[in-house]
């Protein structure tokens, strides 16, 4: 860690450049010694692995890997020219003055709401029929400005308006920005010391402080939300275990914060059998999990791929860092917009179990986009 200050750092990005800040670090990253982009995540893990450990000029790689890797949509890790890191951004980063964004000139969900509710009813009905658990439906909000957009003033106000999670600025293949603020941290390793932090389970927060403690009880109480979690922690466990000596599962679910979600989350720790399996790896092994997927991994991703009308592309992948020792952090890309020059594309999905409320869901993901809303300046959808 540099004695750098965490806001100069976040007053330095760029498009273009890399960003990461987390309740622990701030992290930098700008130019590119070195892009790698492969469409098999583990083979691209291999390729980082070999770059970092060839190049000691180099401290670290960065990047995103997409929901589903493909041509169009690979893995991409950048080795960049500089790299700068500096302790948390808060509590100094909630006194910064907000950013001003300009008013969008257009916003449209896509697909329509109704459309969403009938998805998730699909879903629901099929989930016994394909030997399904658990599957996660997305939809999408357009936005659209008559200037181009600040990705820089948009991670302020993010970095600023969340202290704990995960704020990131990633470029993609294309040009576009992936740009959030994630509860939920896919993967971190840190010596042999490894840590998941998955999220399944939510409720929205109130300005009401009744009623803001009434749903994190009900959350808690909830059933339905913990079936959905059950599924997720278990899948994590399968996926650590060949690569863990241990694992710490505490028995149940914690109640997790954001400024605009509750969540159910669980923290896992293991032990690393093998030192040489890097954070990337790990990220590259766990990915896609239940929390953006769904159970069985295959089955889940293709009931996506028909109730879904768009790409998701780099939303509901992961984005983070790894360094020469294999150490490094991968937030899962959740609470996050894909920026292009003139418009914006928000996310937000849910869990869909047999008990699920289509009604529900579709409320569930008008909470989770006010993460970027309110970073926008703009109501709840
Ligand atoms: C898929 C998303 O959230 C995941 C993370 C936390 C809780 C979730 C849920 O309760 O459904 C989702 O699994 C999203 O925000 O787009």
């Amino acid at each position: 860690m540099t004695g750098a200050d965490p806001l100069r750092l976040l007053a330095d990005y760029r498009r273009g450049d890399f960003f990461l800040a987390t309740g622990a670090r701030t992290l930098h990253a700008t130019g590119t010694h070195a892009a790698l982009c492969d469409a098999d995540e583990a083979a691209l893990a291999d390729r980082v692995r070999t770059e970092l450990r060839h190049d000691p000029a180099v401290a670290l790689a960065v990047g995103a890997l997409p929901f589903a890797s493909g041509a169009a949509t690979p893995g991409r890790i950048l080795l960049p020219t500089t790299a700068r890191t500096a302790g948390p951004a808060h509590p100094a980063a909630a006194a910064l003055p907000r950013k001003a964004i300009p008013a969008p000139v257009a916003i449209r969900p896509a697909p329509e709401p109704a459309t969403h509710v009938d998805a998730v009813a699909a879903a629901v009905a099929a989930l016994d029929a394909r030997g399904l658990r658990k599957v996660v439906l997305a939809r999408a909000l357009d936005i659209e400005f008559d200037t181009p957009v600040c990705e820089a003033a948009l991670l302020h106000n993010l970095v600023k308006d969340n202290a704990r999670g995960y704020t990131f600025a990633a470029e993609l293949p294309g040009g576009a920005t992936l740009v959030g603020s994630s509860p939920e941290l896919l993967l971190s390793r840190h010596g042999t010391t490894v840590v998941s932090h998955p999220h399944a389970g939510s409720a929205p927060r109130s300005a009401d402080p009744v009623t803001d403690e009434e749903n994190a009880r009900r959350l808690l109480a909830s059933r339905k939300d913990h079936a959905e979690h059950a599924v997720l922690t278990e899948a994590i466990v399968a996926a650590l275990r060949p690569y863990c000596r241990h694992l710490a599962v505490p028995e149940k679910p914690d109640l997790v914060a954001t400024p605009t979600m509750w969540h159910l989350g669980t923290t896992i720790t293991g032990e690393l059998a093998d030192r040489d399996v890097t954070a990337l790896h790990l990220a590259a092994a766990l990915h896609p999990t239940p929390a953006i997927c769904g159970t069985p991994t295959a089955s889940a991703r293709e009931l996506v791929t028909e109730l879904e009308e768009f790409e998701r592309g780099y939303y509901a992948g992961t984005v983070g860092w790894v360094d020469a020792e294999g150490d490094g952090e991968w937030a899962v890309s959740i609470r996050c917009a894909e920026v292009a020059a003139r418009s914006l594309r928000l996310f937000a999905g849910g869990g869909i179990v047999p008990e699920s409320d289509p009604k529900a869901e579709l409320e569930e993901t008008s909470a989770k986009f006010a993460t970027l809303l309110r970073a926008m300046g703009l109501p709840q959808e």
